[in-house]
């Protein structure tokens, strides 16, 4: 190896003042050298470790049966720092993976979500390099690749935890970050590299000087992911610029196993570990998984109605989660893509991780993710590509020793999932709807549609993407969009026409809805979907938000219909009402017109133009004519009554009031006698009764008033409108309607 001993420790702490370069050696070093020894000379292995240099091919056995991380032979600060962060006894994968990687082997981990994988490599990256002495001078040592810029983040911080007492250099290397240029600079410094694949080939294409040629190890952490085609290329030409001498560790929780994969890193002898392949299941133990029937059109209803059960929860994919948070449904909403800025990106998920809210990600979050243990709900708006996307799905949920539960939307035609999943001993339990608990929100969503028109745009986008999203799928034994009803799909957003979907014109001729489709073009389609994640904060009540969950979710053996049609069931009966109204028919038959008699019986349209005595209707012109003169002149008749009566009521009113005003004066003159200092309650009381009078003839509910404005304002409008009151009016009207019937 290369590594001079005793090499001088001058440089040791760099502090790297850039955002996108974090050094591990601004970790603090509390082992400072004792006095009388070397300052400048690298800290000595401790005395009692079991081993010094551990060489290829070394046997671990002898550790094999620890259970805790300090019967481990590990150093003094990787100790301190697993102690200081809270690890202590070894989960299975570190325990399985620890002892050889620990000799420098190469490693194939699998091992179900949330089950402690990332500790097992940093452990291993951390003690190599100690091992070797590694420092500042040494460059590149070690490079740990993730998919995803917020995986890669979640890892640094664990490193930098761990790894606290050591004296290494570390940066995270992501896309989405400015200061390239400072970067570039630094990078040659840095001892471990935490790393996006596109990043770190950025560096290796453009920095000048950037050398890995002495990487010690290589970790490709979701490394089935990484081995994918979608990084095919990126990380073919990554291992090429990689020296072929050093320890590979690949970790996930579906591993590969594929020949050609490991050719490609160029494995020596890897040890597989799969510690849970004899296990039961394939996915965690405190897991809950259920799935159920929901046609295509349902799923937002179906959404909404989860999300408002579920008040202290969070989601993702852009209408959904815009149309949604513009209805406020109760909870804050969180949304995350891969289309976001870095920032904005790195902002939700630590929101997330801290509050009680909703995520709506696309499988941008679907990978590695611990969200601090506290995901209670994984909801599957989509069905995940395979089986492999789903365990890591709703591996968001039950890390380590929590509990959590998902659950599946699956469409009727995309039952074949659920076999694939049970046959890849995935326990799925198949639950179906409570259509009664159930909220429609298309309703809610065209109506929102129409006051926001932006809003239109982006539903039909997402119905866009959505088909083609399906369209491109691989497996077409489950994903057949020739089986989707996109009528019904396009209604269930919002949208009063289907949108015409290019790539499908041939195919589903006649299936679009009469309507005039409008004409769209997506061009930069994105395959993420709709996978929704759920975070709860701790509930006080259990038992109630159980009952929520049991009101909608129901599971299948507590069903009395059990074996009838799921379609049927899941189908809500307010979803057919809220059809008919979207779809306006203008050929529809014309209502008839109904009025009502005295009594509240129905009497035929035109019956109050019937013949009082013969009761034959009277359709003829002149017949009409003469009943309408007939009936002015009645009107005029009842008028003048009216007038003649309601002149009769001002005076007697008038002269009442002047009567109790004289009575009134003559009682405040015989009350100012006797009136003291304290009595202006009484005298007030005084004046309301004299407004209570005074107004007791409009209205009695006048009784408190003693302002003379509002009387004055109201005796106006009385007598503009040659004012009676109500029960008068209502009284004249009868007498009228009886004199026309008689
Ligand atoms: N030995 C341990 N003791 C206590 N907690 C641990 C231990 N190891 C890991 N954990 C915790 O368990 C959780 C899951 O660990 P980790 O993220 O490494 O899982 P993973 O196996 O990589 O999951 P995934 O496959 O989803 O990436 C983390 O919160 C981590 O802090």
């Amino acid at each position: 190896m290369k590594k001079p001993k005793g090499k001088p420790d001058s440089k040791k702490v760099r502090i790297m003042e850039t955002e996108e370069i974090e050094l591990l050696n601004s970790w603090i070093d509390s082992q400072k050298p004792e006095s009388g020894s070397n300052p400048l000379s690298f800290p000595p292995l401790e005395k009692k470790e079991p081993i010094g240099r551990v060489g290829e091919g070394d046997n671990f056995s002898r550790y094999v049966g620890a259970t805790r991380f300090d019967q481990l032979p590990i150093s003094k600060r990787t100790k301190t720092g697993l102690k200081a962060a809270g690890f202590v006894k070894m989960t299975e994968i570190q325990r399985a993976s620890l002892p050889h990687s620990l000799c420098w082997r190469d490693i194939l981990g699998a091992a179900k979500t949330g089950s402690g994988k990332t500790l097992a490599f940093v452990i291993t990256v951390l003690e190599k390099l100690y091992r070797e002495r590694w420092g500042p001078e040494d460059g590149v040592g070690s490079i740990i690749i993730s998919p995803t810029r917020e995986l890669a983040h979640q890892l640094f911080d664990v490193l930098k935890a761990v790894g606290k007492q050591h004296n290494f250099s570390a940066g995270l290397l992501i896309g989405g970050r400015k200061d390239l240029d400072t970067e570039k600079e630094r990078v040659n410094e840095l001892n471990i590299l935490v790393c996006t694949p596109g990043r770190l080939l950025q560096h290796m294409d453009e920095t000048p000087n950037f050398d890995c040629s002495q990487l010690q190890v290589l970790v490709l952490d979701e490394a089935d992911r990484i081995l994918d085609v979608g990084f095919k290329k990126a990380l073919n030409a990554i291992v090429s610029q990689l020296p072929k001498h050093r320890q590979t560790l690949l970790f996930s929780a579906t591993q590969t196993k594929s020949v050609q994969d490991l050719a490609r890193l160029s494995l020596k002898d890897p040890e597989y570990l799969s510690v849970h392949e004899e296990s039961v299941t394939a996915t965690p133990n405190h897991l809950q998984q259920t799935a159920m029937i929901v046609p295509l059109d349902q799923k937002l209803d179906m959404l909404w109605s989860f999300i408002k059960a579920h008040l202290n929860s969070k989601i993702l994919v852009k209408f959904v989660f815009e149309a949604f948070k513009k209805l406020r449904p109760g909870i804050p909403l969180k949304c995350l893509h891969g289309r976001m800025k870095q920032e904005r990106r790195m902002g939700i998920y630590a929101q997330f991780c801290e509050k009680r809210s909703v995520l709506f990600s696309t499988d941008v979050a679907s990978r590695g993710l611990d969200f601090n243990k506290a995901v209670d709900w994984v909801v599957q708006v989509d069905c995940p590509e395979d089986v492999a996307s789903y365990i890591h799905r709703v591996g968001r949920t039950a890390r380590y020793t929590s509990g959590g539960r998902s659950v599946l939307f699956l469409m009727p035609s995309e039952m074949k999932m659920l076999e694939k999943l049970q046959a890849s001993k995935v326990p799925v339990q198949f639950i179906k709807a409570n259509t009664k608990r159930l909220q429609p929100v298309s309703g809610l969503l065209s109506a929102l549609l129409v006051k926001h028109p932006e809003m239109q745009q982006l539903a039909q986008r997402s119905f866009i993407t959505y088909l083609r999203s399906i369209h491109i799928q691989k497996d077409k034994e489950v994903f057949d969009v020739m089986k989707l009803s996109i009528d019904e799909f396009s209604a269930s957003l919002g949208l009063p026409m289907t949108p015409k979907v290019r790539f499908l014109n041939q195919k589903v001729k006649g299936k679009t809805g009469p309507g005039k489709p409008s004409v769209l073009e997506i061009e930069n389609f994105d395959k993420e979907d709709a996978s929704v994640i759920l975070k709860e904060a701790l509930l006080t009540d259990d038992f109630e938000e159980d009952k929520v969950d049991r009101d909608l979710l129901q599971t299948k053996d507590t069903e009395e219909e059990g074996k009838a049609n799921i379609m049927d069931d899941v189908m809500p009966a307010t979803r057919v009402l809220k059809k008919k109204k979207l779809k306006i028919n203008v050929h529809r038959p014309v209502g008839s017109r109904v009025v009502f008699d005295e009594e509240g019986n129905t009497l035929p349209p035109l019956a109050m133009l019937a013949d009082a005595k013969s009761g034959n209707i009277l359709l003829d012109q002149d017949q009409k004519k003469e009943y309408y003169k007939k009936l002015r002149e009645e009107l005029k008749h009842a008028d003048k009554e009216d007038k003649l009566l309601d002149r009769q009521r001002r005076r007697d009113k008038r002269v009442k009031e002047k009567i109790k005003r004289k009575k009134g004066d003559v009682e405040d003159e015989e009350d100012d006698d006797n009136l003291s200092g304290s009595d202006e309650e009484t005298m007030d009381q005084g004046r309301r009764k004299r407004s209570k009078i005074y107004f007791d003839n409009d209205s009695d509910n006048d009784t408190d008033n003693d302002n003379g404005d509002r009387k004055e304002n109201r005796d106006d409008k009385n007598s503009n409108a040659d004012s009676i009151s109500l029960g008068e009016q209502e009284a004249l009207a009868l007498k009228l309607l009886n004199s026309m019937h008689s």
